[in-house]
């Protein structure tokens, strides 16, 4: 597999834009012509940069409103390619991309078209240039990968070839299927992209919306299916035209870029065992069944608020590590790690982002695997050095610089409580929590793209749609990512702005990261009912949300009381009831939440985070983890 992304994808200079595309990984890059036009040196230097990159150029673009044109407008867009193929001559590429025209002017007609190509390819072949024709949506007359095929054929000229791009074929719902009776050979290069569902001009969607394949909506696995049932063998080059991409961290957007093409072609070929496919080979999706712990860096003072605070909501001390200053609370299947030693990186993690949920376990079938497949993905490995009576637990960094590693059953690790910890004797609590249902993840909004492609790609996970939750001081995007039978919920918050209470948090713990755990419940009103005996003190509902309740969903007065008493939030869809009850905040905007699930309850309770973010921020205090 040949990768190639055309440098309008990143932000930067076009030596920053390199740099970050050769550090992903890819093979080559597309040139954008005003990436060369605003960069100072000359074609054949700019050529050299590329190179010494170990990139080459798989294209150079775009060659703008060509075919079908009347007099004089021909004789000059002849001269103009004339003088873009000396350009291309010296910049060192062979490919140039036309796409189809959009003035006015043009005259459209088959044959006319496909005429002027015949000669455009007469003039390339002097030179040994071949040029490729593509259908904009939006083109005058040719808006469809159909017809442009058409001229092509009807081009008949060696150096004259198809080039598909998956924005333009699927934003117009053109069937992927008629890409198959292409003959691969004839498809010059194929561009791709996805792109959220959005009703829109398709100029303008495509312009500013477009993102890597996996990170919308569009059918992009389907596109490419049908192109490797042609025979293509060529570059796969993305081609991103978006607003945020323009303004992120050209590292990052090439990192998710790649990753984005590795994980496309694992799915076709998967798709398409009988194809022919060169993709590397890689373990599958990995499906995650649970939790298995959630680790918090900190130091002694706020170990031992955090402690009272697990205490509080029924969690008992069950062990103490050998060799470091790290104890284990249980409650149900559910484990709490406190690490508050001096060195390694939890302890970097706390010093940089305070007390936090800087790691969580796994459970999945094999943990090497795992590794294997995120690293494959382009994910950075973790590995720390362990002392005896400790497993070299296999692990790799998360999007925001924490750690996610993976228990299985296979190995020792399944027994790594027992070979890394002496037992701990303390009264044991319950307050029925049960399980960690879900992981909640802050972060810019901008970053949302690359957490939800990291998670969907290496896990066995779906997206669903995104929610926007109303925080009184801005919009906040939620997006949950989970696996068909919740064995990994996690709930992706982007922040637009600093005051937000996700943006609080993102910006006092300096950084991305957990900013709540939930907690499966029995029986939320047992719990609530033990905690409160145990001296949990909750988030405090306002009582005009329960008045609304009983009124919206026509809640009985003694129900919507006891959930009043007990300040538990509810919700309802067609499947079950859902029960929430919040902590107050830790610190920075870090809480607990404890839910119960009844009757097959799916979704995460969306019509209370605005209540609930008010509640917050009512009581956001300015340091320190709750009294209670
Ligand atoms: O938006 C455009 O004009 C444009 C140009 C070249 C392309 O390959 C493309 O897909 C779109
Ligand atoms: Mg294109």
């Amino acid at each position: 597999m040949k990768t190639s992304i055309a440098t309008v994808s990143i932000s930067g200079s076009l030596r920053e834009k390199l740099a970050a595309i050769a550090a992903a990984g890819f093979d080559g890059i597309e040139i954008f012509e005003n990436d060369f036009l605003a960069y100072d040196g000359s074609p054949a230097e700019v050529g050299r940069m590329i190179r010494d990159h170990g990139l080459e150029i798989t294209l150079f673009q775009p060659f703008r409103d060509f075919e079908g044109m009347p007099e004089p407008h021909r004789s000059r867009a002849f001269d103009r390619a004339d003088r873009k193929f000396d350009l291309m001559c010296e910049l060192g590429t062979d490919l140039m991309l036309v796409c189809s025209n959009a003035s006015p002017v043009s005259l459209g007609g088959i044959d006319r078209s496909a005429e002027d190509f015949q000669a455009l390819g007469e003039l390339a072949a002097k030179r040994g240039l071949r040029v490729g024709y593509e259908a904009l949506a939006w083109g005058r007359h040719i808006n469809d990968h159909r017809d442009a095929w058409e001229i092509v054929r009807r081009a008949s000229h060696p150096n004259v070839g198809l080039i598909l791009d998956s924005f333009h074929t699927l934003a117009r719902r053109v069937d992927v299927e008629t890409i198959r009776a292409i003959p691969g050979d004839r498809i010059f290069i194929v561009q791709l992209a996805d792109a959220p569902r959005i009703d829109m001009d398709l100029l303008y969607w495509s312009r500013h919306f477009r993102n890597m394949p996996g990170e919308g909506d569009l059918p992009v696995v389907d596109f490419m299916r049908a192109v490797a049932a042609t025979g293509y063998n060529g570059p796969l080059s993305l081609e991103i035209f978006n607003d945020q991409f323009r303004g992120g961290s050209p590292r990052s957007i090439a990192v998710d870029g790649h990753r984005s093409l590795v994980y496309l072609m694992d799915q076709v070929a998967r798709a398409e065992p009988d194809i022919a496919i060169d993709v590397p080979a890689l373990p599958e999706r990995v499906t995650v069944s649970g939790v298995e712990f959630v680790e918090f860096a900190a130091n002694e003072t706020e170990a031992q608020e955090l402690t009272i605070l697990l205490r509080a909501m029924g969690f008992s001390l069950v062990g103490r590590h050998k060799n470091k200053d790290v104890v284990l609370f249980r409650q149900g299947a559910i484990n709490i790690v406190v690490n508050t030693e001096k060195e390694g990186l939890a302890h970097s993690s706390y010093l940089v982002h305070g007390t936090s949920a800087y790691a969580f376990g796994l459970k999945v079938e094999d943990a090497a695997a795992t590794v294997t497949r995120a690293r494959a993905l382009g994910a950075e490995p973790f590995e720390q050095r362990h002392g005896p009576n400790e497993l070299a637990i296999p692990a790799i960094r998360g999007v925001g610089g924490g750690v996610i590693y993976f228990i299985d059953g296979k190995s020792e690790l399944a027994r790594v409580w027992e070979i890394e910890f002496e037992p701990a004797k303390d009264v044991r609590d319950d307050g029925g929590l049960m399980a960690v249902d879900h992981l909640a993840q802050s972060m810019h909004y901008e970053e949302m793209l690359t957490w939800l492609l990291f998670y969907t790609a290496i896990f066995r996970t779906r997206k669903l749609p995104m929610v926007d939750v109303i925080d009184p001081a801005g919009v906040v995007r939620s997006q949950v990512v989970e696996s068909e039978d919740g064995g990994l919920r996690l709930t992706l918050n982007g922040a637009e702005n600093r005051r937000t209470l996700a943006g609080h948090f993102i910006a006092e713990s300096f950084g991305s990261g957990v900013q709540h755990l939930a907690f499966r419940s029995r029986d939320i009103f047992l719990t609530a009912d033990r905690l409160t005996e145990l001296g949990f003190n909750p988030l405090e509902i306002s009582p005009n949300y329960y008045d609304d309740l009983e009124a919206r969903l026509g809640l009985a007065a003694d129900f919507t009381n006891r959930l009043r008493d007990r300040n538990i939030l509810f919700d309802r869809d067609e499947h079950g009831d859902y029960f929430q009850l919040y902590s107050q905040n830790c610190g920075e905007g870090f809480f607990f939440e404890i839910v119960e699930r009844r009757a097959g309850y799916r979704g995460y309770g969306a019509p209370n985070a605005p209540f609930r973010i008010a509640a917050q921020k009512r009581t956001l205090r300015p340091k320190g983890l709750p009294k209670i």
